[in-house]
């Protein structure tokens, strides 16, 4: 049987984002598989092993170790394994579009075609501030002019002209605009042109840009603040949209403080601040941010009770006595999609299900392990179930040669200089000074790069989207 991730004679990885709409619509599109909304498997062994159940026995903390190393998922194979799973999601939720007001809609998809409310522009209109004048000339001034925002002027007779406004209503019987620059006026008050006159110029007619009726933007298209600006001028107040996908945080740790020195073993937490603007930057809505300590009863009833789309945990992802994120997922019963990524830093990331529309993404306590399980596993879930379009991947050549791990892809902070990428120092998995300096990632295969070698970039939300459009 087919998967519903995997449709016979094409990959899956080709639905698009109207496809993810129609999803979201109701319309499950094409055909499609088993009808359960089970998340798909990736027809690779190693995935395969990934996804199995963990039994109580598995999550002792020795075994797992033992475990995790055989199970983990090839970096690119855990990317398509989360987009996969929001898919699945997507199609057991079928969340609905939501109406949001244009200021409340930026950052979102639309999930219903722009059709223009109105002609554009919405009356015949002056382009220029000057005259309006009707037949040849010399034409006699009315003493009234026409401004915008003012209802229709009375017409001109032939030979008449009137001042007018750039953005007023072009009185009935015009022929032409004349700019004030190319026109002057006599003691009689009457007009005369200063350059040839052609028929019809600087008048804009009704619907030069568009019929009421006419698609304006298709379903799918990222708002952005030139879409709220022209749904605006179509006669929008509110746009139908695909909802942010719901997000919430649990921070693990009881080493960490929220304010003031480290001290006496303590440090700062680093991650609480960073995580709810990054995932708004992907698209979520983050509700909450729970810091619930190394408290395994707090952790399992922060999962068990949440009623997210994403839950996102902090830390205790791997084999220490406190950490507890795979004994909550046992515990709850939850599916493990990816345990562990072939990926440095943050190698013990995890993806689970917890129900067929919910998700948890585990994110190691490193920071910049957490930085990268964000954008290995949170990024393209939340992409899908915002049914954003997938970044267009590119390459560019790397300035330095970077050491690369025998068998794991590493995920490199850089900076771009010209059409080259240059490797950041403080790259650990522990350390933000690279990645706060970054304007990428680079995705370094496993072997390591030469200078001058192509690689793959992961752009920062901030660095294409702008720091004040990306975290709305
Ligand atoms: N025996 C092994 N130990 C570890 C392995 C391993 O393979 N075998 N993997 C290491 C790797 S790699 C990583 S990454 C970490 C992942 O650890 P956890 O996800 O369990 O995270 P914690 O142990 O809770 O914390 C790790 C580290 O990060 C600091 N931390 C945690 N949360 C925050 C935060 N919100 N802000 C700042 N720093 C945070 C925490 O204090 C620890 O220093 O495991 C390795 N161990
Ligand atoms: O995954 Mo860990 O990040 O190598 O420190």
């Amino acid at each position: 049987m087919t998967s519903p991730g995997t449709r016979t004679g094409e990959k899956a990885d080709d639905l698009d984002v109207e496809e993810a709409l129609a999803l979201v619509n109701g319309n499950p599109g094409p055909p499609s598989g088993t009808p359960d909304g089970r998340a798909s498997q990736t027809g690779a062994s190693s995935h395969d092993d990934a996804r199995h159940h963990r039994g109580p026995n598995h999550h002792g903390a020795t075994h797992r170790h033992g475990d995790s190393r055989h199970r983990a998922t090839p970096w690119p194979e855990a990317r398509t394994t989360a987009e996969r799973a929001a898919r699945a999601a997507v199609r057991a939720a079928r969340r609905a579009p939501v109406s949001a007001p244009l200021d409340a809609a930026l950052g979102l998809t639309l999930a219903a075609p722009l059709a223009a409310l109105t002609d554009l522009p919405p009356f015949d209109t002056s382009a220029m501030d000057g005259w309006a004048v009707s037949g040849p000339a010399p034409w006699s001034v009315r003493d009234e002019g026409v401004l915008a925002g003012h209802a229709a002027p009375a017409p001109l007779t032939d030979g008449e002209a009137a001042r007018i406004a750039t953005g007023a209503r072009i009185p009935a019987e015009t022929t032409v605009v004349v700019r004030t620059e190319h026109g002057r006026t006599d003691e009689r008050n009457r007009l005369h042109p200063t350059r040839k006159v052609v028929h019809g110029q600087d008048i804009r007619p009704r619907g030069q840009e568009c019929r009421s009726g006419d698609q304006l933007l298709p379903v799918g298209t990222l708002v952005t603040p030139a879409v709220l600006g022209l749904a605006a001028a179509a006669g929008y107040d509110t746009l139908t949209v695909v909802p942010r996908p719901r997000v919430e945080v649990l921070v693990l740790g009881d080493e960490l403080l929220t304010a003031g020195l480290p001290h006496d073993g303590l440090i700062r937490d680093a991650l609480g601040p960073m995580l709810p603007p990054w995932l708004r930057a992907l698209g979520a809505e983050v509700r909450t941010v729970c810091r619930i300590g190394d408290d395994v009863e707090a952790l399992h009833r922060a999962v068990a009770f949440s009623d997210a789309d994403l839950v996102v945990t902090t830390g205790g992802t791997a084999a220490g006595p406190v950490d507890h994120v795979h004994p909550v997922l046992t515990r709850i019963g939850a599916e493990l999609l990816v345990d562990g990524v072939k990926v440095r830093p943050g190698h013990p990331m995890l993806l689970a299900r917890l129900k067929d529309d919910q998700h948890l993404v585990g994110l190691p306590g490193n920071p910049l392990a957490a930085v990268s399980g964000l954008l290995t596993l949170a990024e393209p879930l939340l992409r899908t179930l915002a049914a954003r379009p997938a970044p267009e991947p590119y390459t560019l050549q790397l300035r330095d040669a970077v050491h690369g791990h025998p068998h794991d892809t590493r995920l490199v902070p850089v900076v771009l200089r010209g059409d080259r990428a240059v490797p950041l120092r403080y790259n650990g998995p522990a350390m933000l000074r690279g990645i706060a300096a970054a304007d990428a990632l680079a995705v370094v295969p496993p072997g390591g790069a030469r200078p001058g070698q192509e690689a793959e970039l992961l752009d920062l939300p901030w660095t294409t989207g702008g720091i004040g459009v990306c975290f709305t």
